[in-house]
């Protein structure tokens, strides 16, 4: 059996050589000339799988590490029998330290307001679920609104869109990518969504850059209609718009799912599916594999302090967002600096521990994704 890995793949050519031989390939560089007589093809966001890349090849199975799958043309797949995955919620943890360290941030340096407040969650998936629970931690109302949900499950716990806009104070999207009817995500954050949201909200997209019509962003900025912006994905990326960027206050290079743990799960969900598809049994343990954790514990002196300003303090120390920062100068770097990423580890990892006694804290901390304990 023959696998093309793609480059970005965590640790894929140490997993699929144990079913046979493997060729990696830069994401960006796979060619229908490597496919003629390769079987499976397993890929992440930038491999786009068109007809021109797989017609006429003998790949079987594709399967991409990520939760995101717009990049692939189900159609084709479809006429040439070719059978598929993708890794739902490998990375929906990672997106969600992301999201609270970002608000966080945004609490401690620029004073952004959360204890009863609303967040509004747009998608309320795999990361919309988790960003729900984390934002609660943080003192925060929960606005949702998933209408395929409320479409299944019933309208209760879910809101019209133009409810949740009008009413909350930071609106985050957490949807895929859609261009079909009937719930479209391609440029929902557009000029009218800007409008009906409430003036002075926090923006935030680490959906899909495609998800936001820019331009309309710039607007509503311009006309003070948003107070703070956090983007991690951007359209068209790698050359993302300088302006767009300028008008960030938190601005990262598509990273957000980026935690060890994030990529490895979406490694060993392809890794698994593969081997069910090609019926051989997984052999593959990469937990030997891992590095320890950077922060197993941490000690936080408690006495004096907010909630919130502990839960600052953990989330800081654990994933510094500041970091992250891009300038324009990364821009021509955007693709290098997503694939060099360091090892981050995600909240879940490392116990906290509390000087004090501080019941409603100590819940709050784990309601946020970390261990606790109090001394
Ligand atoms: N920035 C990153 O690194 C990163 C990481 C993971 C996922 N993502 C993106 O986030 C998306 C969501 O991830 P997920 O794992 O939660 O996916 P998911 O499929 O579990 O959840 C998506 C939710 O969005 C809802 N939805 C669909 N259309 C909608 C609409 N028009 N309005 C409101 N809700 C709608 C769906 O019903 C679903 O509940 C992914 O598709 C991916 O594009 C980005
Ligand atoms: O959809 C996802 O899982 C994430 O957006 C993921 O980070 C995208 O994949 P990448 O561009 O990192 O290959």
């Amino acid at each position: 059996m023959k696998t093309i890995v793609a480059e970005t793949v965590l640790l894929g050519r140490e997993a699929f050589e144990t079913l046979g031989e493997v060729e990696v390939i830069p994401d960006r560089e796979i060619g229908p000339q490597h496919l003629i007589d390769a079987d499976a093809l397993i890929i992440r966001s930038k491999t786009k799988v068109t007809p021109e890349l797989i017609t006429g090849s003998s790949v079987q199975f594709i399967g991409t590490a990520t939760a995101g799958f717009e990049h692939i043309d189900f159609q084709t797949l479809e006429t040439q029998k070719i059978g598929w995955c993708a890794s739902p919620g490998c990375n929906a943890d990672s997106v969600a330290d992301y999201i609270t360290t970002a608000l966080l941030h945004l609490h401690s340096r620029q004073g952004l307001e959360l204890k009863n407040k609303a967040i509004g969650i747009i998608g309320v998936g795999q990361v919309g679920s988790r960003v729900a629970k984390r934002a609660e931690a943080l003192g925060l109302r929960v606005l949702l609104n998933d209408p395929p949900r409320a479409a299944r499950e019933g309208k209760n716990g879910f809101q019209p869109l133009k409810h949740v806009l009008a009413e909350a104070d930071v609106i985050t999207l957490h949807v895929p990518l859609i261009t079909e009817q009937p719930w479209p995500t391609l440029k929902m954050a557009d000029d009218l969504f800007f409008e009906q949201m409430r003036p002075g909200s926090v923006f935030i997209n680490a959906a899909r850059g495609k998800v936001l019509d820019s331009d309309a962003l710039l607007l509503a900025k311009a006309k003070g209609q948003i107070s703070s912006t956090v983007l991690d994905v951007w359209d068209p990326e790698p050359q993302i718009r300088a302006d767009v960027l300028a008008a960030a206050d938190i601005a990262t290079p598509h990273i957000a799912g980026h935690s060890l743990e994030g990529k490895l799960n979406g490694t060993v969900q392809v890794y698994q599916n593969a081997c069910r598809f090609f019926h051989k049994e997984p052999v593959w343990d990469p937990s030997p594999l891992l590095p320890a954790v950077d922060v197993p514990e941490l000690k936080i002196n408690s006495s004096g302090k907010t909630d919130n300003e502990v839960l600052a303090e953990a989330a800081a120390a654990v994933y510094d967002i500041s970091q992250d920062q891009l300038s324009e100068e990364d821009i021509p770097h955007f693709d290098r600096l997503r694939a060099n990423y360091g090892v981050r580890r995600e909240f879940k990892n490392t116990r906290i521990h509390l000087t004090e006694e501080r019941d409603e804290l100590t819940n709050r901390i784990r309601q946020a994704g970390f261990s606790v304990s109090a001394d």
